[in-house]
């Protein structure tokens, strides 16, 4: 158990239409980022958390860190304006031994333990990977709404998290974005931009990113099924 954890849980959930936080939703009988918590709580490989968070969210944060097994230490960081500032913010709070880290999504909790595991050990022997899948459907690039070109889909794959960097690479991808103001909407992408290859580890069908109220409603499905075939086991 040597792995650092950050979540980036510091957005809104425009997307969802909801009142508050997405991350705090309810799903089946948990919020969102509990759900994710415990799947990382419940990795081998993961020794320390540490979870970027609105000022606003901290006191339901910390109720639902009460909740589960204080197992792994879980630490509160500000989070930021985007999703890429929170991670930077995150970066600069890492502990001193830290020099490798794993970045997973708040909203993605239905990644798995074995998951979290997989990627550790890719961490071990890669300088940047992301967990992804190969698309399933056709994908065309528009302009307005005029298809220009068609990709082949043999080269394509959907970016999932975890992703996982040595420190030092990400840290100063980040900085190099900061100063040439460099937008993305995820951690590799700034890897590709400075020229450092980033490689792909299999991600899973099931890791779906909660956006909107459809995705809510298929987690619950895919939670409930994990639950029946459970019981069936045991
Ligand atoms: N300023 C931000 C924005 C997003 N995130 C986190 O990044 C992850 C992926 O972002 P997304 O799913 O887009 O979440 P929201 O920004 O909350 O959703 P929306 O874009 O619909 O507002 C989420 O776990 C979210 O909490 C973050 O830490 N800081
Ligand atoms: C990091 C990510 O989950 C990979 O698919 C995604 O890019 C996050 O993007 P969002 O725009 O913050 O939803």
């Amino acid at each position: 158990m040597t792995c650092h954890l950050l979540i980036p849980a510091a957005g809104s959930g425009k997307r969802m239409g909801a009142d508050r936080n997405k991350l705090l939703l309810p799903l089946i009988d948990k919020p969102i980022l509990q759900w994710t918590l415990e799947a990382a709580i419940a990795s081998e490989a993961i020794a320390w958390i540490g979870v970027m968070a609105q000022p606003h969210d901290y006191p339901d944060f910390q109720q639902i860190f009460n909740e589960i097994s204080q197992l792994k230490p879980i630490r509160l960081i500000q989070g930021g304006a985007t999703r890429q500032a929170s991670v930077f913010n995150g970066l600069k709070s890492l502990p001193a031994d830290c020099d490798r880290v794993l970045i997973h999504d708040g909203a993605r909790c239905l990644a798995t333990p074995e998951l979290f595991d997989r990627c550790d050990a890719a961490l071990q022997r890669m300088q940047g990977f992301i967990a992804a899948v190969p698309v399933k459907d056709t994908i065309k690039v528009v302009d307005g709404l005029t298809i220009v070109d068609t990709p082949n889909r043999d080269r394509l794959w959907a970016a999932q998290t975890p992703q996982g960097f040595h420190l030092e690479a990400l840290k100063n991808a980040h900085l190099k974005a900061l100063e040439l103001g460099w937008e993305v909407t995820d951690d590799a992408a700034l890897l590709e931009k400075v020229g450092l290859a980033v490689q792909i580890v299999m991600g899973e069908e099931t890791n779906l990113k909660v956006t909107t109220q459809q995705d809510l409603a298929i987690a619950e499905f895919i939670l409930k099924q994990r639950s029946s075939s459970n019981k069936l086991k045991s």
